[in-house]
C-alpha cells in the first residue's frame, strides 16, 4: 500500500487529480476499451472534481471515453433532492465534463426492486470490464462507501443500514436535523472495491485521524472496513497533514521516507501493464459447484480471493546437512581433581580446545546435536567456576565445612 502524505487539503486533492488524469490518459481510452473508474461522494473529493473539472477545461483530459460507477446511493431521498448523490455528482463533476450520461452509473435508492438493482449494478461492472480505478473517501468511523463498521469484509453491492455515527456525520447536509438523513443506502460491498484494479483512498482533516490509524497501522479489521485495502495490491491512501495526527511519528516519516526515495531513483508508482491497461476482454465470472448461486448477481466464493493468495514458497530454508547421526561421539567435560577440565569425545578420544574442534567434521548439524555452552568455550581455564562449589570445597577441606554456619539445622 502507497500512503501519500500532503501539507493541506488542497495538496492532497491536487495529487490525487493529477494521478488519476495521468491515469486515464496513460490508458488512453477508446469506445471500445474504455476507461471504468469509481467515484465517492462527500466532502473529501470536491477539491478532486474541481481539479478534474479545470483540468477537462484546459484540455488536459477528456472524459469522452470514461465510465462511471459511484460508490453508493442514499435509499427513499428523490433523485433530484439537493442532497441525493446523483445531485452531488452532476452538480460537482458530470455536468461540467465531457462525459456521455450514458456512461455514468449511480445506483438507484428508489428502485422498486433494491435487491435486482444491487444485482445489476455488479453486473454493469462486470459487463464494463471491472473498475480500473476506484476512488474512495473514508467515514469516520473509517468506513469505505458505505460499509459500516461489521461489514463484511466479502461484501459486494447491497442495501445496508447505516450507522448512528453516519448519520449524525452527515445530518450537516441536512440542516443538522437527524430525522432528515436518509437511514439506508445502497452501497457497493468492501469486495466491489477490492476487485477493481486500482484503489486510491483521499482522507482529509483531523477528523479522519482515528480512522487512518486504525486502518494504516492495525490490522485488516470489519469494524474499520477500509482497513480492506491493506490486501489490495495497488492501493493509495493520499491524506493531508491533520489526518495524520494519530498516527506513529515513525509511520509517518517512513512513508515519507519511501517517497522521496522513490522520487530521488526517479520513479513515482510503477503498475503492472494490465492494471495499467485493464484487461483486453470483458471477464467472466466462474460459479463452482462449491458455492451454488445465491440471489445476489456473480456470486463469489465467501473468502476474498486476496485472502486465498498463495502463501510465499521463498522462505529461506535452512539447508540441512545430512542426517543427524545421535549415536555419532559428542563432547563430554570432567573435572579433574586440580579443578582443571578434561574433555573427551564420549567414544574416548581427545578433544582439542578450538571452537573448530567443537564444530568440526566430528560435529554434524550443531544445532541437531543435544549442545551445551560449556562445549563452546575454546579456552579452558574460562570452565573452572570462579566461585568454588561448596559441596567440593567441604570434600577438599574438612576444616572448612566444619566451621561453615549452621542454617536451619544444615551447615551451609
Ligand atoms: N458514503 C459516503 C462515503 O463514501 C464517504 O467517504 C463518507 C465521507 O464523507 P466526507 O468526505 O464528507 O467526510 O461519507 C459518506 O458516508
Amino acid at each position: 500500500m502507497r500512503f501519500i502524505i500532503r501539507d493541506n487539503a488542497e495538496a492532497a486533492s491536487a495529487h490525487v487529480a493529477n494521478y488519476i488524469v495521468d491515469r486515464i490518459n496513460h490508458f488512453a481510452p477508446t469506445p471500445a476499451h474504455p476507461f471504468v473508474l469509481g467515484l465517492p461522494t462527500g466532502s473529501s473529493p470536491l477539491g478532486v472534481y474541481k481539479s478534474l473539472v479545470e483540468k477537462y477545461k484546459a484540455g488536459e483530459v477528456s472524459f469522452e471515453n470514461v465510465v462511471t460507477f459511484n460508490m453508493d446511493e442514499y435509499i427513499g431521498i428523490p433523485r433530484d433532492h439537493p442532497e441525493s448523490y446523483h445531485s452531488f455528482m452532476w452538480k460537482h463533476f458530470f455536468s461540467h465534463v465531457n462525459i456521455h450520461p450514458s456512461n455514468v452509473h449511480i445506483l438507484d435508492g428508489n428502485a422498486p426492486n433494491l435487491e435486482a438493482e444491487c444485482v445489476q449494478y455488479e453486473a454493469k461492472i462486470q459487463a464494463a470490464g471491472g473498475i480500473d480505478l476506484f476512488l474512495a473517501g473514508m467515514g469516520e468511523d473509517g468506513h469505505i462507501a458505505f460499509n459500516e463498521p461489521g461489514s463484511s469484509l466479502a461484501s459486494r453491492t447491497r442495501v445496508k443500514t447505516l450507522a448512528y455515527g453516519t448519520i449524525l456525520a452527515n445530518s450537516r447536509f441536512f440542516n443538522d436535523d437527524l430525522h432528515k438523513v436518509p437511514k439506508m443506502a445502497l452501497t457497493v460491498g468492501v469486495q466491489t472495491v477490492l476487485e477493481a484494479r486500482e484503489v486510491v483512498v483521499l482522507a482529509i482533516g483531523a477528523r479522519k485521524a482515528i480512522a487512518l490509524q486504525r486502518c494504516i497501522e492495525q490490522g485488516v479489521n470489519h469494524m474499520w472496513t477500509l482497513s480492506a485495502v491493506q490486501l489490495h495490491p495497488h492501493s493509495m491512501i493520499v491524506c493531508d497533514e491533520d489526518a495524520t495526527l494519530e498516527l506513529q511519528v515513525k509511520t509517518v516519516r517512513y512513508f515519507k521516507d519511501i517517497e522521496k526515495a522513490a522520487q530521488a531513483q526517479g520513479f513515482e508508482h510503477i503498475l503492472p501493464s494490465k492494471v495499467r491497461t485493464g484487461p483486453a476482454t470483458v471477464p467472466t465470472t466462474i460459479v463452482t459447484d462449491e458455492f451454488p448461486a445465491s440471489t445476489i448477481h456473480c456470486p463469489q466464493p465467501t473468502t476474498s480471493r486476496l485472502l486465498r493468495a498463495t502463501p510465499a514458497t521463498e522462505y529461506p530454508v535452512r539447508s540441512r546437512s545430512p542426517s543427524p547421526d545421535l549415536s555419532a561421539p559428542r563432547l563430554q567435560h570432567h573435572l579433574r581433581p586440580d579443578n582443571s577440565v578434561e574433555t573427551e569425545y564420549t567414544d574416548g578420544t581427545a578433544a582439542e580446545y578450538t571452537t573448530a574442534a567443537v564444530f568440526s567434521s566430528r560435529s554434524t548439524t550443531p544445532d541437531l546435536i543435544p549442545d551445551r555452552m560449556a562445549s563452546r568455550i575454546g579456552d579452558p581455564s574460562l570452565l573452572v567456576r570462579s566461585t568454588p562449589n561448596p559441596e567440593r570445597q567441604r570434600s577438599r577441606s574438612p576444616a572448612l565445612a566444619s566451621s561453615m554456619p549452621m542454617v536451619n539445622g544444615i551447615k551451609a
